[in-house]
């Protein structure tokens, strides 16, 4: 039986739930499409279909990333749901690099904890304009303390360059909305009004050349190697050349969907998975970019802003000096870089400089994209590009 096509009726956007690990995003996840699904708009996608692999069930924590697909009144949304655990931030940052607007998820009983300033770090760096709060689990919390946690978070999110005094914050329980409770239910209305008219319809740049950089590859049976993401600017259609930067290679695009619903053309904002023909498995990784032919030109050297997060602020003890090797997290990528810190002798924590940075490969770069930078599993510097070298 022949697909059914995806017919495109209303904006699309990307969001995403963020947050410290267990304070419920995966939970709301699921009664988001709940309480959608049960006003015939969408389908009910429960918690285990969200954390499915075997040792997210086995450990009770999400690990992958996982897109759902649900509309409002007004939008379409693909949703990314994305691992909370400190093990996890890779996979993480690959969901909130496409991202037109977060849902950051805060336990009302716990308030802030490491992961939920790094989460806001770090999706301030990749470019998510735009944050609205969930408090989960305000079924369990004391209204006061929970009044506590809200200031704690419009600060937060104010230090980070959110504008923390107007972010929407919404009370929910995404634990009772899941059971079909009216009073939680109509919480979760009331957190996607606050997404539908605080997250803006961003600028779509679809005259520009095709880009997208791959979060995920796939095998279908049969049909070759296929590989998601969403569409940073352009469009693309079925039969167009592409470049695969990381792979060195072009290739024609044989197949498009969304959602696994086939589409004639895909444009900038839409989340996709393109078939590419006589790819092999192998060539291409998450972190790779697929482009219009001879758009861009991968680099390794650039100059940059560099933040580097205060010790308080689960950053590095120590300074950083030349010669620094950490992971760089650009778009979907994460490669290794030299730091060069130039005049400088040391850069402490807390202080921002400008650096010169060599990538151990080539990759699309342009001045103004944010970066972070990683070491031994924390988050040590969050930076812009300003100057792309030959
Ligand atoms: N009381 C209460 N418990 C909740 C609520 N939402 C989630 N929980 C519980 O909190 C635990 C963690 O929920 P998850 O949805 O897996 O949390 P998560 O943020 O997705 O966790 P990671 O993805 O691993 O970071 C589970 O035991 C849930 O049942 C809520 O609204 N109220
Ligand atoms: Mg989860």
């Amino acid at each position: 039986m022949p697909k059914t096509a995806y017919v495109r009726t209303k904006p699309h956007l990307n969001i995403g739930t963020m947050g410290h690990v267990d304070h419920g995003k995966t939970t709301l996840t699921a009664a988001i499409t709940k309480v959608l699904s049960d006003r015939g708009s969408g389908t009910f996608v429960p918690f285990d279909r969200i954390d499915r692999a075997p040792e997210e069930a086995a450990r009770g924590i999400t690990i992958n990333i996982s897109h759902v697909e649900y509309e409002t009144g007004t939008r379409h949304y693909a949703h990314v749901d994305m691992p909370g655990h400190a093990d996890f931030i890779k996979n993480m940052v690959t969901g909130a690099a496409q991202l037109d607007g977060a849902i950051l998820v805060v336990s009302a009983l716990d308030g802030i904890m490491p992961q939920t300033s790094e989460h806001v770090l770090l999706a301030k760096q990749v470019g998510v304009r735009h944050i609205v709060v969930a408090l989960n689990k305000a079924d369990a919390g004391d209204p006061e303390l929970t009044d506590l946690v809200e200031l704690e978070v419009r600060e937060l999110l104010g230090a980070h360059g959110y504008d923390g005094e107007h972010v929407p914050v919404v009370r929910v329980s995404g634990l009772r909305a899941l059971e079909g409770d009216p009073r939680w239910t109509e919480a979760i209305d009331a957190l996607l009004d606050a997404v539908d008219t605080y997250v803006p319809m961003p600028e779509r740049y679809v005259d520009a050349p095709f880009l997208l950089s791959v979060e995920n590859v796939l095998t279908i049976t049969g049909r070759g190697t296929v590989v998601t993401g969403a569409v940073e600017r352009g469009t693309v259609r079925v039969g167009d050349r592409v470049a695969v930067l990381g792979a060195e290679t072009e290739t024609t695009v044989t197949g498009l969907e969304t959602f696994g619903k086939p589409m004639e053309s895909a444009e900038a904002g839409d989340n996709v998975a393109l078939l590419l023909r006589g790819l092999h498995r192998d060539q291409v990784r998450r972190g790779h970019v697929v482009a219009a032919p001879g758009s861009v030109t991968p680099r390794r050297r650039f100059t940059a802003e560099l933040y580097v997060l205060s010790t308080e602020e689960g950053g590095r003890r120590t300074p950083l000096s030349t010669g620094y090797r950490p992971q760089f997290y650009i778009r979907t990528a994460d490669v290794v870089g030299d730091l060069d810190l130039g005049e400088r002798a040391v850069a402490r924590p807390g202080e921002t400089v400008t650096v010169s940075v060599e990538l151990g490969r080539d990759v699309p770069l342009e001045a103004g994209l944010g970066f972070a930078i990683r070491e031994g599993g924390r988050t040590v510097g969050a930076g812009t590009v300003r100057t792309v070298e030959e």
